[in-house]
């Protein structure tokens, strides 16, 4: 089966491209990868099991990279090194150095499945698919900070546009430093088309206006939960409309998203997600999202 295609967030997750936690992360040094106190491979495999066995159960179908001992203990975060199209896939170059590696394997993962590659991000460029979010399936909006370059954006905006994509850059704070990850999914995840939970302490002013502008209904992140869990009380993930998976340990976030509507499922992540950085969005690289 070839079928991809997602300019959106959340509609139904029907295919995602996912790689299971192995060797290279039970082996990675935890200060080389800016990991947590918290990390502990063997269990963050553990909680890995978990999730994959929620999004099995959601229905999508998973195509698997394998973690055979390359060392890229970050690999396991599919949402970065490459972003989906209905046009093909897009290559993206990593900002993180120790990252560089992973877009090949997306792309010879891509090839096998018959899926078209749309383009790539060159050198100097950087662009990271954590920056990357769908307003609509013609505005993609991408977070300039420490892992996406202005050169990365103009890249993006010049393999996209002649798809009748408009692709806007908005500058992110710099929040916990270089080494740390801050993408512009750590201060927005899309709940539905009209619908968000955000941290807007640390939303670039001018998206937060574009957001109201837009009319999505902003649902805040308690403060206290998105500080002590290093921001991925916020990172959420959609496999339907308002029907999301996030970490466990955050009740206030968890009720304030049921307010709005959700259904809110949640997994144990303190040593996956909460010591490597990514939440269950960054673990996932949708390949098609459909309506129906
Ligand atoms: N989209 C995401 O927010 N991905 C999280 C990536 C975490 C990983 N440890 C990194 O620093 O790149």
């Amino acid at each position: 089966m070839t079928a991809y295609g997602s300019q959106e967030m959340s509609a139904n997750l029907m295919r995602v491209l996912m790689r299971r936690p192995g060797a290279s992360l039970t082996g990675a040094d935890a200060a080389e990868w800016h990991y947590g106190p918290t990390f502990n491979g063997e269990k963050a495999v553990r909680q890995y099991a978990e999730f994959a066995a929620y999004i099995e159960k959601s229905g999508a179908e998973i195509l698997w990279l394998e973690d055979k001992g390359d060392g890229l203990a970050d690999a396991m975060f599919t949402h970065d090194p490459s972003l989906m199209t209905d046009h093909g896939a897009v290559i993206l170059r990593m900002g993180k150095p120790l990252r560089e590696k992973e877009p090949a394997l997306h792309e010879a993962t891509y090839k096998k499945a018959g899926i078209p590659i749309l383009g790539r991000i060159t050198s100097p460029g950087t662009v990271e698919g954590g920056d990357c979010i769908w307003l609509d399936a013609e505005t993609l909006i991408v977070g300039r900070g420490v892992r996406t370059n202005e050169e990365g954006i103009a890249q993006l905006s010049e393999i996209l546009e002649p798809h009748g994509i408009t692709v806007l850059g908005y500058d992110l704070p710099l929040w916990q430093g270089e080494e740390a990850c801050l993408h512009l999914m750590s201060v927005m995840s899309p709940l539905s088309a009209d619908l968000a939970l955000v941290f807007t302490p640390l939303l670039p002013a001018s998206f937060y206006l574009l957001l109201k502008e837009w009319g999505i209904t902003m649902v805040e992140a308690p403060a206290d939960e998105f500080h002590t869990s290093n921001g991925l009380s916020l990172n959420v993930l959609p496999v339907r409309p308002r029907e999301v998976i996030m970490v466990e340990g955050f009740p206030k976030t968890k009720a304030a998203m049921e307010a709005a509507g959700c259904t809110v499922t949640t997994f144990e992540a303190d040593a996956l997600c909460i010591a490597c950085e990514g939440g269950p969005t960054c673990l996932t690289r949708p390949v098609l999202r459909r309506d129906q």
